[in-house]
């Protein structure tokens, strides 16, 4: 009979708060420390909470491999099913998979391509509110600015009247089931509880007169999607939600850190904006025509990813790495720790335009929307749009930072971004 492996190490903490304030603050940052201190898998408290976290080449094949037989995602996002009816996140198998067929398609790029002058003009709009501002709070600018363009494209509709409702109910539901900040208890509160009823007739309301006024020209977008596929009302409605809120944080994070890296590389700045300047009319079409721009969004993804890893629940035990990991234990596979390594990433600390990501994203070793069965449906929406949005944006205004010379300090709340003190001021640029 052979020994038990011993269970994976622990990563010192401090007393109470354990490894809190890193996971707070800089969290991809402290999985690369702690992966090169510890090794590929190591264990972490924050507060009340423990977690085993797997980084690594090897973690992230067998998230890739043997993520759907390992794990269960309910413990992590059994709340927005619960709450809101996105319940494609915890489906596992065939349910799983026909659900994401049906939401993939409803989550195309190509509805950014037939929606484009309508998303462009809303966007035109929001950054010239920009420059009518002493300055602008970039993380909340860019929520606003990613949950409108997000709905029209989506929905045909902004959600913009209702963006703040819908960012404090999600945000909370986020807190209390995925980052386990607060206890389950705050999901009574009346102040929760009317924000959950508001979002919940605000999806009911885009469904039945989506329904009344029937599908409009163009492809079938996402609230199309939702009523005709074979689910019952609350599903249909989690459906329709994924498109106000699924990737509002995540992408208004990613728009957030490429301003940020924009102002501190000036050489990436004039680069973008020469390719933006000699692109002629902004069609859709054309932002594929602009590999400085692709550039810049695929190198901040690697940097800064908004989404560091993937949360799970060990379904039954397994070895890995020369540990044991037990049924029942959280775990979070850090998929974004091979993007600082640099047998994977040549000079992982260089920011790099012209990097080739073909071999990494081929071995699933670029993973900022995570590999495997539940592979975000957003990914293909995300590219398209951040470069349409930084190509509006530098031919728009003129950036400059409101405070030069403050360093950047990320902080994961609920994930990583440069956080509500990053401020700009933007100014038109044709004055
Ligand atoms: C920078 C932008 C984004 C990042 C970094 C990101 C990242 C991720 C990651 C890492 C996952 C996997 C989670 C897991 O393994 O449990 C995921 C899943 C998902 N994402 Fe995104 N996402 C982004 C934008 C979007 C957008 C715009 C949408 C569109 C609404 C979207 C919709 C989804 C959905 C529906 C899933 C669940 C897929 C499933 O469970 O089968 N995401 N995303």
């Amino acid at each position: 009979m052979t020994a038990a492996l011993p269970p994976p190490p622990a990563v010192p903490g401090v007393p109470v708060l354990g490894n809190a304030l890193r996971m707070m603050g800089d969290v991809q940052q402290f999985f690369v420390d702690a992966y090169r201190d510890v090794g590929p898998v190591f264990r972490v408290r924050a507060l009340n909470q423990s977690f085993v976290i797997m980084a690594g080449a090897a973690a992230n094949r067998l998230l890739l491999e043997r993520g759907e037989a390992l794990f269960t995602s309910e413990e992590s996002f059994g709340g927005l099913d619960r709450e809101f009816g996105m319940r494609v996140h915890v489906l596992r198998g065939r349910p799983h998979r026909e659900l994401r067929r049906i939401l993939g398609a409803g989550l195309s790029r190509d509805l950014l391509a037939a929606r484009w002058e309508q998303v462009t003009a809303e966007t035109e709009r929001m950054l010239d509110g920009w420059a009518r501002r002493p300055a602008v709070a970039v993380v909340d600018g860019c929520q606003r600015l990613a949950a409108a363009q997000l709905s029209i494209a989506y929905t045909g509709a902004s959600s913009a009247a209702r963006f703040e409702t819908l960012r404090s109910a999600f945000e909370l539901v986020l807190d209390v089931t995925i980052a386990g900040k607060w206890p389950a208890a705050t999901l009574r509160w009346p102040a929760y509880r009317r924000a959950r009823a508001e979002i919940h007739r605000f999806a009911r309301a885009a469904l039945a007169e989506r329904a009344a006024a029937g599908p409009g020209e163009g492809p079938p977008d996402l609230l199309d999607r939702a009523l005709a596929a074979p689910y019952p009302p609350d599903v249909q409605a989690g459906m329709a939600l994924q498109g106000y809120f699924a990737g509002v944080n995540t992408v208004a994070y990613l728009y957030s850190f490429m301003l940020d890296v924009l102002l501190r590389n000036p050489e990436v700045l004039a680069r973008v904006t020469a390719e933006v300047d000699a692109a002629g009319p902004l069609t859709f079409d054309r932002l594929r025509a602009l590999p400085a721009l692709h550039g810049l969004v695929m190198e901040t993804l690697r940097v800064y990813p908004p989404a560091p890893g993937s949360a799970r629940t060990a379904l039954e035990p397994f070895d890995f790495e020369g540990h044991r990991i037990e049924a029942g234990q959280r775990v979070l596979v850090a998929t974004c720790v091979p993007h600082q390594l640099p047998e994977h990433f040549p000079d992982p600390q260089r920011f790099d335009i012209d990097r080739d990501f073909a071999a990494a994203r081929r071995a699933s070793l670029y993973a900022p929307f995570s590999v495997g069965g539940h592979t975000c449906l957003g990914a293909g929406m995300t590219q398209v749009l951040a470069v349409a949005t930084v190509a509006l944006l530098v031919r728009r205004l003129r950036l400059a930072p409101a405070t030069p010379g403050r360093p950047l300090r990320i902080t994961a709340t609920p994930g990583p971004n440069p956080g509500r003190r990053f401020t700009i001021s933007a100014t038109p640029r044709a004055a």
